[in-house]
């Protein structure tokens, strides 16, 4: 999804340059769920601003969904910020206009490309679990709610990426994890690769990898992590496994009458039937259906 070699920005102010990125390297896989850490002034902004067109790098190299954004023109910005990418922003004056509704806001991107979907806005704020808010205005939300509802607008235009910069920075921990979570759960459903820029170590271990950056390169300690999926998956073999070993038991009444599973019965072919064939057998008892052949039976 994203392949990026010695990229490099440097801001040139009247009087000084400040080399903002200096050679960073970074590769994403498509539909990838990833922080990025570093300290302040380390580059994180600087390179989701190059990650989102916002703004353009000085030089390097950075192909994103195939396209060479260093040959972009104005137009393919455009284009690019339009129907490739989906940004949330720390500040949501930013994200959100604040006399329209939550589901108005989510329309705008759509408006903009050209195609309002009503539908769509409403299945977005599902996803984010604010169907309840749908009326409700910018003042009429917590500050989880209205970074939930930024989320939802960033997917307004089906995006390949998005791009989150500090989404938990001005909400309580609590909240931050039901907003990690979200991004989890749209990750997995809609297959949209996520980065997101975050100083918190606890909320990076919500992801499925941490990249670090430091003066402007990543630094080379990546820390990877299983994949959430590899985890699920493990998850679902324990599952399996301890099926298998649970002991079935059947209720045995005073009068000696058992209840045998209702899917045992299936197996055998003798749901409906009103007798079993008994056996007492080296200390077990067996049961069959009142017609089968055993052993006993073929040999005489
Ligand atoms: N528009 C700009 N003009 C000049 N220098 C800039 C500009 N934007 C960023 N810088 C400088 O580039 C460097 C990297 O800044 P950047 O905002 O990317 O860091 P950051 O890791 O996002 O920091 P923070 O966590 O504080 O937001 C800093 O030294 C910063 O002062």
């Amino acid at each position: 999804m994203i392949d990026c070699q010695n990229l490099v920005k440097i801001y040139k102010t009247k009087e000084i340059e400040v080399v903002a990125l200096q050679g960073l390297d970074l590769a994403v896989e498509e539909g990838e769920l990833m922080a990025i850490i570093g300290n302040s002034g380390s580059g994180k902004s600087t390179l989701l601003n190059m990650l989102g067109g916002l703004d353009r790098p000085s030089a390097g190299k950075l192909i994103i969904d195939n396209r060479d954004m260093l040959k972009f023109t104005e137009k393919d910005y455009i284009k690019y910020k339009r129907e490739v990418v989906g940004f949330i922003w720390q500040n949501n004056a930013r994200n959100l206009v604040p006399y329209l509704t939550a589901t108005e806001n989510i329309e705008l991107p759509m408006i903009l490309k050209g195609k309002r979907d009503r539908g769509r806005a409403l299945e977005l704020l599902d996803m984010v679990g604010l169907s309840h808010r749908k009326k409700s205005k910018l003042n009429q939300l917590s500050g989880g709610e209205q970074q939930r509802v930024a989320i939802a607008i960033s997917l307004a235009n089906d995006p390949r990426l998005v791009l989150a910069d500090e989404p938990t920075g001005s909400v309580d921990s609590r909240t931050a994890s039901t907003i990690l979570d979200i991004f989890r759960d749209i990750n997995r459903a809609l297959g949209v690769t996520i980065i997101i820029v975050t100083h918190d170590m606890n909320l990076s271990r919500q992801v499925d990898r941490v990249v670090a950056i430091r003066d402007g390169r990543t630094s080379s300690e990546f820390i990877r992590r299983r994949s959430i999926l590899d985890e699920m998956r493990e998850l679902e073999q324990e599952e399996a496994a301890q099926q298998q070993e649970q002991v079935e038991y059947a209720v045995l009444d005073p009068a000696g009458r058992l209840q045998i599973p209702r899917d045992y019965l299936d197996a055998l072919g003798v749901s409906g039937k009103n007798k079993m064939r008994v056996e007492l057998e080296e200390g077990r008892v067996v049961l069959l259906p009142p017609d089968a052949e055993t052993e006993q039976h073929k040999e005489a």
